[in-house]
């Protein structure tokens, strides 16, 4: 399969931060910054297999600051790495204060996405190829990111089993 430059499925979201949007500290919930960060990383796996994707795993979530009720909460989504059936997405979530034009990076993640036919089962997807330097960075640091994903997963399906009697 042909590959394809990650900037061909690189998105961008910005949304304003409303009062529904807030806990009681005038702050986005945490739940809703995920769903922002599946969705896009959702679309950016898409644009780059051109096929249905199902997230399979997302690494841990480190939020660094708050995104206050008023300000707007911008992220980017690019595809790192790709395998045979599986894609990595590197989501990047900033705030800024529409008045001053402060910019803070407020968190940041890795998830991977499965490609899949119309019957569910897994589907092969492009190779990506990065460009940029910060493309390359994350492109040559993904083998080992994805072998502890592996190496997690199995270890917490083991945990999941029920003792042996
Ligand atoms: C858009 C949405 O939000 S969908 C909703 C949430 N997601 C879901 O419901 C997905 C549920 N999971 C599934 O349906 C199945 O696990 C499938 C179809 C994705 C994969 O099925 P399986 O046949 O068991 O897949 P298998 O174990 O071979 O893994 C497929 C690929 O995913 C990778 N993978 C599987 N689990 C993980 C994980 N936890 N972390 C990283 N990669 C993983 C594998 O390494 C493999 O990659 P490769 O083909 O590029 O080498």
């Amino acid at each position: 399969m042909e590959g394809k430059p990650a900037r061909l499925s690189r998105t961008v979201m910005t949304d304003l931060v409303l009062p529904q949007d807030t806990n009681h500290y005038g702050t986005i919930f945490g739940g809703r910054v995920m769903a922002y960060v599946d969705k896009i990383a959702a679309i950016t796996a898409m644009r780059h297999a051109r096929k249905p994707v199902v997230t399979v795993s997302s690494d841990s979530f480190d939020f660094l600051a708050p995104v206050k009720l008023g300000e707007a909460i911008s992220l980017e989504a690019f595809v790192t790495y790709t395998h045979n059936t599986s894609i990595e997405v590197f989501v990047k979530i900033q705030s800024e204060n529409l008045m001053t034009g402060e910019v803070t990076t407020t968190g940041s993640s890795y998830l991977t996405f499965v490609a899949v036919d119309e019957n569910g089962e897994k589907n092969p997807v492009p190779p990506v190829i990065p460009e940029t330097d910060e493309e390359r960075m994350h492109f040559d640091t993904a083998p080992e990111r994805r072998r502890l994903r592996i190496e997690r997963k199995q270890e917490r399906t083991r945990r999941m089993l029920p003792p042996e009697t």
